[in-house]
């Protein structure tokens, strides 16, 4: 039996672990990087991760280490699912070792003072690593728990998406391959928003009618604004769009969700993010789409509420207000101001 290369996944989050059970289930050998020795000792010793998917068994291909010099000197494939905070800084130090790598981030967010997406991140920082971006309706819950799942892997390299898709494709772990990184990517990370006005509609009772217009008007706004950055709008039709835009704007399961439920009981924003205790990547996001929208002149009134209740204090009932008593707009308004593909 040939032996198999190690994988690296680094971050010992929900999504990290998720992303090692799949490939420990597939038989790579998987170096789990985190910073915290004694959250690795705990998984050394039980298998399991104390802290997040508790309850799920990683097996012994699963190696959790604190050392990343070794870790990256070992495996040529690595995945990235570190929260955007995080990502620059852990990596930076090492970009000497990062040369001739299969960098693949998982990581949904926006650099805050650039407004970089997390590969262009990784590009900067590894200029001779292969890069590539893993998205999808991916809540790091159902994979734990085998639930038949789709991603997207996308790249410009082409032996990249194949890698990635020959080291995470099994029985409940779908990989399709893209081309357009930054369409894939800039979907992933602008989802994370609307999911946490869906998840305070979702607190305040409303009904099935507001959720898809939320839904649809979240995918017409994510769009604009895509496309004023120069992405293809069709990528977002796929599973890292309007995938997981359903995914994380329906599922109490998403953090960003459940940071706008408790917003929707009238938490406030700082004991919601504190309560929840994991990455909610959508309240960053929110802040510097904002200023980008407003940069860039694009009509993204969702995010414009959000942010007005958010950080300067409306009231949530007057931004509804608002948002409903608006001048009528054409539909589909964002692939052509006439409502009709040209
Ligand atoms: N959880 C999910 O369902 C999914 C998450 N993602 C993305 O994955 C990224 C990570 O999220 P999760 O793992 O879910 O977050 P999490 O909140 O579950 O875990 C974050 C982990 O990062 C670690 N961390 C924080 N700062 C660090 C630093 N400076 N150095 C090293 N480690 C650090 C924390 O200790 C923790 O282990 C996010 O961008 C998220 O959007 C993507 C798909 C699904
Ligand atoms: O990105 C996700 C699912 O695809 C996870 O969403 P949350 O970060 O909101 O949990």
């Amino acid at each position: 039996m040939t032996v198999k290369q190690p994988v690296a996944v680094l971050g010992g989050g929900s999504f990290g672990t998720a992303v090692a059970s799949l490939l420990a289930a597939n038989g790579y050998p998987v170096m789990l990087w985190m910073r915290d020795a004694a959250q690795a000792a705990a998984i050394r010793e039980s298998g399991r991760n104390p802290r997040y998917l508790k309850d799920l068994d990683l097996g012994p291909y699963v190696q959790p280490t604190t050392d990343l010099a070794s870790v990256l000197q070992r495996c040529e494939l690595v995945f990235v699912a570190l929260p955007s905070m995080a990502l620059r800084s852990v990596l930076a130090p090492c970009s000497g070792q990062l040369a001739g790598k299969m960098l693949v981030s998982t990581t949904k967010g926006i650099e805050a003072d650039t407004f970089l997406l997390m590969s262009q991140i990784l590009e900067q920082v590894a200029p001779q690593a292969l890069i590539g971006v893993l998205s999808g309706p991916n809540l790091a819950r159902e994979i734990a728990d085998r639930a038949l799942t789709a991603t997207v892997v996308a790249s410009e390299h082409e032996e990249l998406c194949s890698r990635v898709q020959q080291v995470l494709h099994g029985d409940t772990f779908r990989v399709y391959a893209s081309k357009d990184r930054f369409g894939v990517e800039l979907g992933g990370a602008l989802k994370n928003v609307y999911a946490i006005i869906a998840g305070m509609a979702a607190a305040m009772g409303m009904g099935e009618n507001t959720k898809s217009m939320l839904i649809t008007r979240a995918l017409a706004e994510m769009t604009r604004f895509a496309m004023k950055m120069g992405a293809n709008p069709m990528t977002f039709l796929g599973l890292s769009g309007v995938g997981d835009l359903i995914a994380t704007c329906t599922s109490s399961k998403s953090r960003n969700y459940q940071v706008g439920f408790a917003l929707g009981q009238g938490v406030p924003l700082e004991q919601a993010v504190e309560q929840l205790g994991e990455v909610a990547e959508g309240v960053n996001t929110l802040r510097v789409l904002k200023q980008k929208a407003a940069d860039l002149e694009v009509y993204m009134p969702l995010v414009n509420g959000l942010h007005a209740i958010l950080f300067e204090g409306y009231p949530l009932q007057k931004i509804i207000g608002g948002l409903m008593s608006g001048e009528p707009k054409t539909d589909i308004d964002f692939i052509s101001p006439d409502g009709f593909a040209e």
